[in-house]
């Protein structure tokens, strides 16, 4: 077979993530790989300053159709992207052809002087871009000063290493991937801050009709799919009925009866003020299903009204990610 050209976007975590499913490409199925920068409309923003709020399809994805649209024109052969950062509607063509085994899903701190979230006075200064941490950090009640914040990990390190934040919340695995866990201060309890849907997992797509769809296979762990249909049921249902942040996270453990997938998730109001909290278990081939079960309940139980709060210190941020998610604000 000829040489499998992957289309990565230019960060060193995307790099990174992409030169992974190339190394198991190589050693698993001997292929050949070549890896192809692709420039995305928000590296675009990124290197002119726009920000992404102000982008025409700001929401969701805008990190993600360029690698498609180059998978889709044939310039590429394969597409790695974080799957925390795609948008929960299946894109036409294009098949999610492996989920390779899922890094630790959690939120870590990256705080000064080795400091926990606990441990920062009243007051301090903590970044993050992303709705669903804003609202988390808020309901932790540590009177932190939750402030906005865009740029690549190394640019979100450095802001605390400069003085400019006392501290970021990032997620663990892109840290564990660029060789930097050593910043880490703090490793959040899921049952304080649970992650994003799909955060710590990679999705590795090609076209639907190529006969690498086939081959790429062998890249796929049972369980972290299983894990990611769940929790990404539980989001694609959320945003049908309601525009709150979201976390959730998926597990298989065993049960009484074998095997089983443990989906725990929460929907909060912007200020955290509010939330709704649900976990379930259930069969992990029916993962899609037991996530939609969980988020339809989610919503029966209030979870619908929650974006019909007045905005809370989230409305004053950098608006860089999707309302509901991590997504879109830059890795
Ligand atoms: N939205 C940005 C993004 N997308 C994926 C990761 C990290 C890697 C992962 O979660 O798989 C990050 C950075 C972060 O949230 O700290």
């Amino acid at each position: 077979m000829s040489t499998v050209r992957i289309g990565t976007r230019a960060s060193v975590l995307a790099k990174t993530q992409s030169e992974l499913v190339a190394a198991m490409l190589r050693e698993r199925l001997g292929l050949e790989t070549e890896l192809v920068e692709v420039l995305t409309h928000g590296d675009r923003t990124q290197a002119t300053g726009t920000p992404i709020s102000a982008l025409p399809d700001s929401g969701t994805g805008v990190f993600v159709s360029a690698l498609r649209d180059a998978l889709l024109r044939g310039e590429v052969d394969v597409a790695v992207h974080s799957l925390k950062d795609l948008p929960t509607a299946a894109p036409e063509g294009i098949a999610l052809a492996a989920v390779p085994t899922r890094e630790d899903p959690r939120d870590v701190v990256v705080a000064r002087d080795g400091l926990t979230l606990g441990e920062l006075p009243v007051g301090a200064r903590v970044g993050t871009g992303s709705p669903r941490r804003v609202a988390q950090l808020h309901a932790l009640g540590l009177g932190l000063d939750v402030v906005g914040v865009r740029g690549n990990v190394d640019t979100r390190i450095a802001k605390v290493r400069s003085g400019e934040y006392d501290a970021v919340l990032l997620a663990r695995a892109g840290l564990a991937r660029i060789g930097r866990l050593e910043e880490v201060t703090e490793v959040l309890d899921p049952l304080q801050v649970l992650p994003a849907p799909g955060q710590g997992a990679l999705a590795v797509e090609c076209r639907a009709d190529d006969a690498l769809a086939d081959a790429l296979t062998a890249l796929d762990d049972r369980a972290s799919r299983a894990a990611v249909e769940a929790e990404r049921a539980v989001l694609a249902t959320l945003e049908g009925g309601c525009s709150a942040p979201i976390g959730a996270l998926a597990e298989l453990v065993e049960g009484e009866d074998g095997e089983e997938l443990w989906v725990r998730a929460v929907a909060l109001s912007r200020d955290g003020g509010l939330s709704v909290r649900m976990s379930a278990t259930g069969a992990p081939d029916d993962a899609a299903g037991l996530g939609a079960r969980l988020a339809k309940e989610m919503l029966a139980d209030g979870a619908a009204e929650l974006d019909a709060g007045p905005a809370g210190p989230a409305a004053h941020q950098d608006a860089a990610t999707d309302p509901a998610t991590d997504r879109v604000h830059d890795a």
